[in-house]
């Protein structure tokens, strides 16, 4: 669904913070994109969103690149800054997925879709949205075009815990669906609970492309943390 063939981002004349990274994201679970702060998680999600082009390699959704996709809000949901405003504050929320889903060229029926997905009222207005709720439409957006593949990036930062478990149990319904959900965290300990696989980088560099119960046998949350300090220290 999602692949990575030999990905280098390298900045100016900086080291790469991504550098040839190769693996894949299957569908119909929850990947998580795991590494400290730095790793090179944000590039290589905006590299897939084609908001970077790469220094060399591919990164592919469904076979294509995105600037190649037809219709991007079909075939790829993505929340980069699950906390930011972005609609008009005195807009109302439901008004607001319209005019989105207008762009997109989506049928206005899948306003009312997303926003039971997410749980929320569509005559709120979006100055008067919370962290969380402003969160909730951000997920919204992106679900607007019933996406396969779903982008995330530090979705859960700033949320209270009531709002993070709430992520967690919509990200692992809609993976159930069938979807191909990445999600990046630099909390291992949030990632554990919500992804069943997970990519470690460090460095730009792919440490560990394994699923949970392989880095962590006895599911205590302590042996995951041990795992991803040693994978990650410098080398
Ligand atoms: N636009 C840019 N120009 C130059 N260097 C950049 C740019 N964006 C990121 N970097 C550098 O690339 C490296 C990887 O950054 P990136 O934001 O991808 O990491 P991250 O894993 O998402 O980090 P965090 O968890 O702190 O968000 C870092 O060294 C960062 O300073």
């Amino acid at each position: 669904m999602i692949e990575f063939q030999h990905l280098t981002k390298r900045y100016a004349r900086h080291r790469p913070a991504v550098d040839d990274l190769t693996c894949t994201v299957a569908e119909g679970r929850v990947t998580g994109l795991v590494g400290p702060n730095g790793a090179g998680k944000s590039t290589v999600l905006r590299t897939l969103l084609g908001l970077h082009r790469p220094t060399a390699g591919r990164a592919l959704i469904r076979g294509r690149g995105y600037a190649e996709l037809r219709a991007p809000q079909r075939e790829v949901g993505a929340v980069l800054d699950a906390g930011a405003r972005t609609a008009h504050p005195g807009r109302r929320v439901r008004d607001h997925l319209r005019w989105l889903a207008r762009a997109g060229g989506l049928p206005a029926s899948r306003v009312p879709a997303v926003l039971a997905a997410v749980d929320l009222d569509g005559e709120r207005r979006a100055g008067a949205l919370s962290l969380g709720m402003t969160a909730r439409l951000a997920l919204a957006a992106a679900l607007l075009g019933d996406p396969a593949v779903l982008v995330l990036d530090e979705p859960s930062n700033g949320l209270d815990p009531a709002g993070a478990h709430w992520l967690r149990g919509t990200l692992r319904t809609l993976a159930a669906e069938g979807r191909t959900v990445l999600v990046s965290s630099h909390a291992m300990g949030e990632l554990a609970r919500t992804a069943d696989h997970l990519l470690v980088i460090a460095g730009g560099r792919l440490r560990a492309d394994a699923p949970v119960a392989d880095l962590a046998p006895d599911g205590d949350p302590e042996t995951l943390e041990a795992a991803f300090l040693r994978l990650t220290e410098a080398r």
